[in-house]
């Protein structure tokens, strides 16, 4: 498996707190991660300085083996990474609207994009709902809209805050049930959550975040 972005160091300071420093933090493409930790270990903060939401220190980055600097936060990485808020803030329009949002800012074509949202909402188990009105979806359908929102921009790197908090039995299901076929398109997924939520895929490899520190276990 190739290495689709390695962080020499990566340190996070609040005032005179630092709440964390990484050393060697690497992603493999095509394969997911459970990011876990107590709250407020930093899980949420280091997910968004990796979507460029958020200032960190870092240095020796590379991208796809190509040397990138965090900050100021280039284009590409933007195009490539994405981050999935826990609670996503969706426009007062339909749900189609806002999963193919992101492709009409990229300047994208109107029917090629509507292309790609019929397929991402296919994708997400979601089609049914695309003339909905965003707040009127259950939890779990505003997760899986969400990850159609993400999934139709084809980022390398998908970050995903609590994807399933708050969400049990089959919503909850149906939200993880995605997380493999999007490794297996070749996406990488770091999936933000709590031991209590363990979140068990194959293939799946954990880190956790304690005392500024990043744990890592191989689960394969
Ligand atoms: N911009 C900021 N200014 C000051 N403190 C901040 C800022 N952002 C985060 N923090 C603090 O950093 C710590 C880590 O927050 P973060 O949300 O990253 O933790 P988390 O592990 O995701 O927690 P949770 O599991 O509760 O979501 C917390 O103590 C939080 O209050």
């Amino acid at each position: 498996m190739s290495t689709l972005l390695r962080i020499g160091r990566l340190r996070k300071r609040l005032g005179d707190r630092v709440l964390f420093e990484l050393e060697q933090f690497s992603l493999d493409a095509g394969r997911a991660y459970v990011l876990t930790g107590v709250n407020g270990a930093g899980k949420s903060t280091l997910l968004r300085i990796l979507a460029g939401l958020e200032q960190g220190e870092a240095t020796d980055v590379s991208f796809d083996g190509r040397p990138v600097a965090l900050s100021p936060y280039p284009r590409a990485l933007r195009r490539d990474i994405v981050y999935v808020h826990q609670h996503p803030i969706m426009f007062s329009t339909s749900v189609a609207h806002n999963v193919g949002y992101g492709l009409l800012a990229r300047a994208m074509p109107k029917a090629a994009a509507a292309a790609l949202v019929r397929g991402a909402m296919d994708w997400a188990g979601v089609a049914h709902l695309h003339a909905h009105a965003p707040a009127r979806l259950s939890g779990g359908e505003k997760q899986r809209v969400a990850l159609a929102r993400a999934k139709v921009l084809s980022p390398r790197l998908l970050l995903l805050d609590e994807p399933t908090a708050n969400l049990d039995g089959a919503a909850r299901e149906q939200v993880m049930a995605l997380i493999p076929t999007l490794t297996a398109a070749g996406a990488s997924v770091v999936m933000a959550c709590h031991d209590r939520d363990l979140i068990n895929l194959p293939g799946v490899r954990r880190f956790k975040l304690r005392d500024g520190r990043i744990e890592s276990k191989s689960e394969d």
